[in-house]
């Protein structure tokens, strides 16, 4: 299985996840700077995929003929800072600076030792989300709703919810996937359908906003989403549009399901209030692929994430397990 993000020959290489869907456009990346302007276009995008991004970048300052200590933390630490919600990104970085004393090589190598255990790490996890799910669903086959991109190209391999999705689709278990499109930058239609027909799983996008309507019509027997951060308490921050979904799910009784690795669980918060939500630009809002959609000058309220808090999530799954409502791992 192609990556989606690696190390080859000294660079850093990507999918570049904003030409998908028309064009698969691979991306080297030589410098921190073009690694933190790669993640900030979402070029490179996914908790899991950013932790890869952290540790492998931080390997790309140490590797530099005139590397200080002191050069590379502050390169580790403009990494870090590239995005401030998937606890994944500072957590990659952290896991590279830990060996940093031993030198370079040591500082690839325990990037490249991330990246392997990325892909064994989701697909445990799928792996028991998917029997959660047989467990929990008895009509077969299932309507499944997903949020967001979390298949391989939100992670180095196979992915954490949509992980699920593989594994319940090799046990024929899939009727349809129904994909929120996840607006503003559209992650569900553009990157979670091209994975879904690469895989020849059947699948329909809708606005996020039918996604109430097509659980109050019984098309939906699970929702299934990953995080970019979940607190001690099992509160979960997750691409915006996932708070009311939850919601949704909690009135439907539908089991709201969120996958992913420990390294998106932040035991350093007892809850989820304390997350940073990231703003981004007005203009992903008020224009549609580059065209003015609102009057010249509309402000816009844009938060890439927001929280649901544990009350709402039915378990929490990652690579030890099922954790109902919520983890203190
Ligand atoms: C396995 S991916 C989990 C999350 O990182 C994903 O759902 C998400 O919200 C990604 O947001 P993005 O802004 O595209 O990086």
């Amino acid at each position: 299985m192609q990556r989606t993000i690696d190390w080859d020959n000294g660079e850093i290489v990507i999918v570049d996840q904003c030409s998908l869907p028309h064009t698969h456009r691979i991306l080297r990346l030589r410098t921190v700077e073009e690694l933190v302007a790669a993640i900030q276009r979402l070029a490179v995008r996914g908790a899991p995929a950013l932790g890869a991004a952290g540790a492998l970048g931080t390997a790309l300052a140490a590797r530099l003929p005139d590397a200080t200590e002191e050069s590379v933390r502050a390169a580790a630490d403009r990494l870090a800072r590239a995005r401030p919600t998937a606890v994944n990104l500072s957590w990659g970085v952290r896991q590279a600076l830990a060996v940093l004393p031993d030198g370079a090589d040591a500082v690839l190598a325990r990037a490249r030792n991330l990246l392997d255990a990325d892909e064994r790490v989701n697909r445990l996890a799928s792996g028991h989300a998917a029997e959660e799910v047989l467990r929990r669903c008895p009509r077969r086959p299932l309507g499944l709703l997903t949020h967001c991109n979390s298949g391989r190209l939100a992670t180095v391999a196979w992915g954490t919810a949509l992980g699920v999705v593989w594994h319940l689709a090799e046990a024929e278990a899939v009727g349809e996937v129904l994909v929120d499109e996840t607006r503003p930058l559209l992650q569900g239609a553009r990157l979670t359908a091209w994975e879904l027909a690469e895989a020849g799983i059947a699948y329909r996008v809708l606005p996020d906003g039918a996604a109430a309507t097509a659980m109050a019509q019984g098309m939906v027997d699970c929702v299934l989403v990953g995080a970019d951060r979940i607190a001690a308490n099992g509160d979960v921050v997750n691409k915006v549009g996932t708070y009311g979904l939850a919601l949704a799910a909690a009135a439907h009784e539908v089991p709201f399901l969120v996958v992913a690795p420990t390294s998106t669980v932040d035991t350093s918060l007892p809850d989820g209030t304390a997350i940073e939500i990231e703003q981004r630009s007005p203009e992903e809002v008020t224009r549609f692929a580059g065209e003015p959609v609102a009057p010249e000058g509309a402000a816009a309220f844009n938060p890439a994430f927001d929280l649901t808090p544990a009350r709402l999530v039915t378990a929490v799954i990652t690579e030890h397990g099922v954790r109902t409502p919520a983890p203190s791992c």
